[in-house]
């Protein structure tokens, strides 16, 4: 995770502070895990929570805080959504109850986003909350589920029912943990940029568009500059509006109709594919609803499609679709409720929309 010849290599890390009660850093850069000891300062025990796929990396960063005095106990989960289970969770705190954890130990995250969920969930819930510092090691876990504090995993009835707003003590999204992440992880990370760049930054667009190979080139400074500009939406977002009672909605554009695909396929699509063919469904709705202009409607399928990304979904699948989407977590009673964008930067709310227009934006983005 610290190589390096990349031409982003050498150059000194960007700083993102998450304002709050209690402020972190996000810090984006190349070898940065020597930061992890001071984030860590003061805990005896750390619990290590890392995929399978990142065993030897789990080791790795084992040894060298071992090195620097801690006991470190590892928690080798699942790849994937698997880790994000109450079966897993309960896993963690036996080990942690095992392992004699007080107040003043840590969890610490190393992996994509279902271990940063899982692990800020287990930290939050450990003792009613325990330190959790975040190790991102995909590009949706840097720009998105690594930081702002919501925490959670999945019950058999949907997505990220059961959770709690955890804010980590500190965040590090070091990129050179992108150059062994599969080029299809890589752009499912891109869906969660790009929808920054719908909600809030049109420059994120702008550079997807005139140059796709260098924003996908996990060394370029293309790269490393649209993890930045996403980190930062998000920042601005979580900074203000913690526990999402209103502002932080923004950040969920895509995700109802996102949550339900994946339910519906039972997590076998990666939520940056999911969130993409969402995006495109929302901006379908907007269209109909009369908010979005065609340009910015079509500029959302153009820019994902560019990407390798979903932009259809089968057609055969709404009342199962339907079903998942009352769950989501926006919905007040009946009142199914949307964040649409009304322009590019312009988020807004489509509340109890016509069952006619859902079902017809649906059958806007099927594929037969
Ligand atoms: N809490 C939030 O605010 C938030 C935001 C966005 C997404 N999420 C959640 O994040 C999850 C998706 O995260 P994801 O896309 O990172 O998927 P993921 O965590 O499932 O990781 C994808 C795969 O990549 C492997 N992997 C991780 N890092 C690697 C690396 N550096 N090299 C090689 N392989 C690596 C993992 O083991 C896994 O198999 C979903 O559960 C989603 O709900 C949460
Ligand atoms: O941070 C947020 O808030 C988000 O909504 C970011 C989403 O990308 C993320 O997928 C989140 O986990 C979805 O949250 P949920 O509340 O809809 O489960
Ligand atoms: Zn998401």
């Amino acid at each position: 995770m610290s190589s390096d010849t990349s031409p982003t290599a050498g150059t000194a890390p960007v700083r993102v502070t998450v304002s709050g009660d209690a402020p972190y850093d996000v810090v984006i850069g190349r070898g940065l895990l020597g930061e992890l000891p001071a984030l860590l300062a003061g805990a005896e025990k750390v619990l290590l929570v890392h995929p399978r796929a990142l065993r030897s990396t789990g080791e790795a960063v084992r040894e060298d805080l071992v090195g620097q005095g801690f006991e470190v106990v590892l928690a080798e989960v699942p790849d994937g959504e698997e880790a994000k289970s109450a079966e897993v969770a309960a896993f963690c705190w036996t080990v942690l109850g095992q392992s004699d954890f007080t107040r003043s130990d840590a969890v610490l995250a190393v992996g994509g986003g279902a271990v940063t969920d899982l692990a800020g969930f287990v930290a939050a819930t450990w003792l009613r909350g325990v330190r959790v510092v975040q190790v991102p090691t995909t590009l949706l876990a840097m720009v998105d589920a690594a930081v702002g504090g919501k925490t959670g995993i999945n019950t058999a009835e949907g997505k990220n029912l059961v959770g709690s707003f955890h804010p980590p003590a500190g965040v590090l999204c070091d990129l050179g943990a992108l150059d062994t992440l599969p080029a299809h992880d890589l752009r499912a990370g891109m869906a969660e940029v790009v929808k920054c760049g719908f909600i809030a930054d049109e420059r994120i667009l702008e550079l997807v568009e005139a140059d796709v190979d260098a924003a996908t080139d996990p060394r370029s400074p293309v790269l490393a500059e649209l993890v930045e500009r996403a980190v930062r939406v998000k920042a601005r977002v979580v900074g203000e509006d913690l526990k999402e009672s209103g502002l932080r909605e923004i950040l969920n554009y895509g995700h109802t109709f996102a949550h339900a695909v994946e339910l519906v396929e039972r997590y076998n699509w990666r939520h940056g594919a999911a969130v993409s063919v969402g995006l495109v469904y929302v901006a379908e709705l907007a269209r109909m609803a009369g908010r979005l202009s065609d340009d910015d409607a079509d500029r959302h399928g153009r820019v994902l499609r560019s990407l390798g990304l979903p932009v259809t979904y089968r057609g055969d699948r709404w009342p199962q679709l339907l079903a998942a989407m009352k769950r989501d977590k926006k919905a007040r009673g009946s009142l199914l409720r949307f964040v649409v964008c009304d322009g590019i930067g312009r988020p807004g709310r489509l509340e109890g929309p016509d069952p006619a227009l859902l079902q017809a934006a649906y059958a806007e983005i099927s594929a037969d």
